[in-house]
């Protein structure tokens, strides 16, 4: 039974009893949330009857896209079924043993074998424990130390937001822990100026190298790095930059592993970003596309060599309550099995994708005040600078995307501010013709933005 309740109301004890993610609460009640009630493609409607079109695919998750009738079945079937039991002290079930043997199929070649949680940060903060038990293991318990980047994103535990690197998150609780260290960014447009693409990826990746002479690599236990930094604003790396990247861990014998959590399962036209750009982890972990959203899961995926070693080393001591799920896994495996069946993760590849990928760049390459248009796949964005010929950013970083994305939401399109990058990830059921809607609002939003910024003296 739905509450039927005014707009209103629900701002009213939203704001007084309700704390929100990365928010400042004091301002947010001051304007009060809007009220998103259902959703259905890749639409949402809020309280207020507006259709708005999620160009974000909520947090970059929901990846088969709203108001499946299949997910929610399957839900109460499990639910019916086993709503609870958990896969500690020799115990499993149906629905995670038929999920782990779905993910072996989709995953990489060798990837035999997952480790389940709740979500991308706990996927995060798994494989941190299990690093340093594989070293441990391994003999070399000296090598402890985990490599981040500045600006990328590994969510919010504190082992996650530790080995992100977003300054402002560190500034709040003592962060990093001890043991993760960062190198630079492979940011082309800021850091590779006047260098080829090849150059500076390779440039890049010397930098870890750097970094692990540095700390020494007999400490060093891991890189860690998202194929595309997501939320530090879906930075493309250049295509030489990751086989150098894992050449370096093979030659310094410190796991290479990848964070999958926005790129896995379909959001550039490949199954895993790690196959977009041609290089092989030891871990990855996922969360996000996994189940769509629909339910909250993440998995580590372990190749087999660190599962047979983290099996040497007895009881690996580490676990949550709801690992494996069983609804949460039931739903997850419904989620991938149409993501395959249905042909979702190839039409990126070979259709959707492709046509994203031409029209992103036609429509927004002419703008004066954007720059480094890019994508691939159902995952893109660009720049918005001050000056497009000297390549110079605005001052103060992010309040002109802030504008710029309010622009989005006013004219019923949500898309991502990163700073000044402006990101979209759309469900990947998004058809053709709606690629052609979103770049339509998106377009006539842009030359709202340009026009503001001549009036307000901004550029
Ligand atoms: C690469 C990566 N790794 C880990 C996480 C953490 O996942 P959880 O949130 O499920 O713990 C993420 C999450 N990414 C994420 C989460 C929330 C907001 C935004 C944004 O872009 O505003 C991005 C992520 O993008």
């Amino acid at each position: 039974m739905k509450h039927q309740r005014s707009t209103a109301q629900w701002r009213e004890m939203d704001a007084a009893h309700h704390l929100h993610p990365f928010t400042d609460t004091a301002s947010l009640n001051e304007q009060g949330v809007r009220m998103i009630t259902h959703a259905d493609g890749i639409y949402l409607w809020d309280s207020e009857g507006n259709k708005i079109l999620d160009g974000m695919a909520g947090l970059w998750c929901v990846n088969i896209g709203y108001g499946r009738k299949d997910l929610p079945e399957v839900a109460k079937r499990q639910m019916e079924e086993l709503a609870y039991y958990n896969t500690f002290f020799k115990t499993s079930h149906p629905a995670v043993v038929e999920l782990s043997h779905l993910l072996a199929e989709v995953a990489p070649k060798g990837f035999d074998h997952v480790f389940y949680t709740n979500s991308g940060s706990e996927s995060v903060d798994t494989m941190i424990r299990m690093v340093r038990r594989y070293w441990d293991v391994k003999g070399k318990p000296q090598k402890k130390t985990l490599i981040g980047r500045w600006n990328g994103y590994h969510g919010s535990t504190i082992g996650g937001a530790s080995l992100g690197g977003m300054s402002y998150m560190h500034e709040q609780g003592d962060l990093p822990i001890p043991g993760i260290v960062h190198v630079q960014q492979p940011w082309h447009y800021k850091y590779g100026k006047g260098m080829s693409a090849d150059e500076f990826g390779k440039l890049a990746a010397s930098w870890i190298e750097d970094k692990i002479l540095e700390v020494g690599a007999n400490k060093v236990a891991a890189f860690v790095g998202e194929p595309i930094q997501g939320a530090g604003g879906v930075i493309i790396p250049p295509a030489s930059y990751w086989p150098e990247v894992q050449r370096i861990c093979r030659k310094y014998d410190i796991l290479l592993v990848a964070d999958e959590v926005i790129c896995g399962f379909g959001r550039t036209g490949h199954w895993f970003g790690q196959q977009q750009f041609g290089f092989t982890p030891d871990i990855f972990t996922t969360a996000k596309g996994l189940s769509s959203g629909y339910m909250p899961i993440g998995a580590v995926f372990v190749n087999n060599e660190v599962a047979t070693t983290l099996a040497a080393g007895g009881d690996f001591n580490h676990g949550f309550t709801y690992s494996g799920h069983p609804v949460a896994a039931a739903v997850a495996h419904a989620n991938v099995k149409a993501l395959r069946d249905e042909g979702i993760v190839a039409a990126v590849q070979e259709d959707t994708g492709p046509y994203m990928q031409k029209r992103w760049r036609e429509a927004f390459s002419r703008f004066e005040h954007v720059d480094d248009v890019r994508g691939v796949g159902l995952i893109q964005a660009f720049t918005l600078v001050k000056d497009k010929a000297s390549q110079t950013l605005f001052d103060n970083w992010g309040e002109i995307g802030l504008m710029c994305r309010d622009i989005f939401f006013k004219h019923g399109l949500i898309m991502r501010a990163c700073g000044d990058h402006i990101v979209s990830a759309p469900p990947l059921i998004i058809s053709k013709d709606q690629i052609d809607e979103l770049i339509t609002t998106a377009v006539k939003c842009m030359e709202i933005f340009e026009q503001q910024l001549k009036e307000r003296g901004l550029a």
